[in-house]
């Protein structure tokens, strides 16, 4: 059974693939899937292990959680984002700190500035999940924010299901600089789901930006899209107590609107 479902995509439904990387040949299966969502990049091992412990052991320690919604606990640098009123951002006094500073320039010089695009990170949200229950419903970023978004992920691996969405009019045809209002698109039923390795860093430009919408399900769903064995592929064994799951992600994005 493990076995069957150890090859890199699983075909759950005519519309959902599954794609859990690492199990075959790591560098076709990133291939494969930067081919079937444009402007997806993966980068498994962007950071080492040792920088990805360092760095959660230094959030850990400044411990500067926020508690604002119930489905994680968050914590924003740079600008403020407002979950609970509908979007609206408010820059923040404090500068993003230092010790993120080493990270984010190598995110806007990845692949020599072909990566990141234009303008600067300037705003920052780390996310926790932890145990059954926490999650981040199907979005795409507001368009307050940039062209590209970038996320960092520590702790355990996690799974992340990207929904492709495609213009309500037969007749437009997407292009980067005419951003389609997310009330113009709608769902064509197509799924990727990715488990995304600590250290791992992924890339959203273009259609997997402003197209694509992106969830982190709560763990108790994941069964639904990895299948009966979903523990061995996200955490690589059976044995693994879903309890004591904790992922914190660092998103890495910039404002592109003015804020008063
Ligand atoms: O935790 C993640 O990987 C996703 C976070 C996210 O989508 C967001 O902050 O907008
Ligand atoms: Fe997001």
């Amino acid at each position: 059974m493990l076995k069957m479902q150890s090859s890199m995509q699983l075909q759950n439904s005519s519309t959902t693939t599954t794609t859990v990387m690492g199990l075959e040949n790591i560098e076709s299966e990133i291939k494969s899937l930067e081919e079937s969502i444009e402007g997806l990049r993966y980068f498994p091992d962007f950071l080492s292990e040792k920088q990805s412990l360092d760095l959660l052991n230094e959030i850990d320690e400044r411990n500067e959680w926020e508690s604002e919604i119930n489905s994680r606990r968050t914590l924003q640098y740079g600008y403020h984002f407002n979950y609970l009123h509908g979007g609206g951002l408010r820059k923040l006094q404090e500068e993003i700190p230092n010790y993120l500073k080493p990270v984010m320039e190598r995110i806007e010089q990845l692949e020599d500035g072909s990566c990141w695009h234009y303008p600067q990170i300037s705003q920052i949200i780390l996310n926790e999940y932890k145990g059954l229950e926490t999650y981040i419903s199907k979005h795409i970023d507001s368009l307050d924010f940039g062209p590209t978004v970038a996320i960092i992920s520590l702790g355990d691996p996690c799974l992340i299901v990207l929904h492709e969405r495609t213009p309500k009019d037969p007749n437009a045809t997407w292009n980067a600089n005419e951003i389609i209002p997310i009330q113009n698109l709608q769902a064509t039923g197509k799924k990727m789901c990715l488990v995304l390795k600590p250290g791992s860093l992924l890339v959203l430009n273009g259609k997997a930006r402003y197209l694509w919408q992106h969830e982190i399900p709560k763990q108790c769903l994941w069964k639904k899209y990895l299948g009966e064995s979903w523990k061995t592929l996200a955490f690589g064994s059976e044995d693994f107590d879903e309890n004591k799951f904790r992922r914190v992600s660092l998103t890495m994005r910039s404002v592109v609107v003015q804020v008063p």
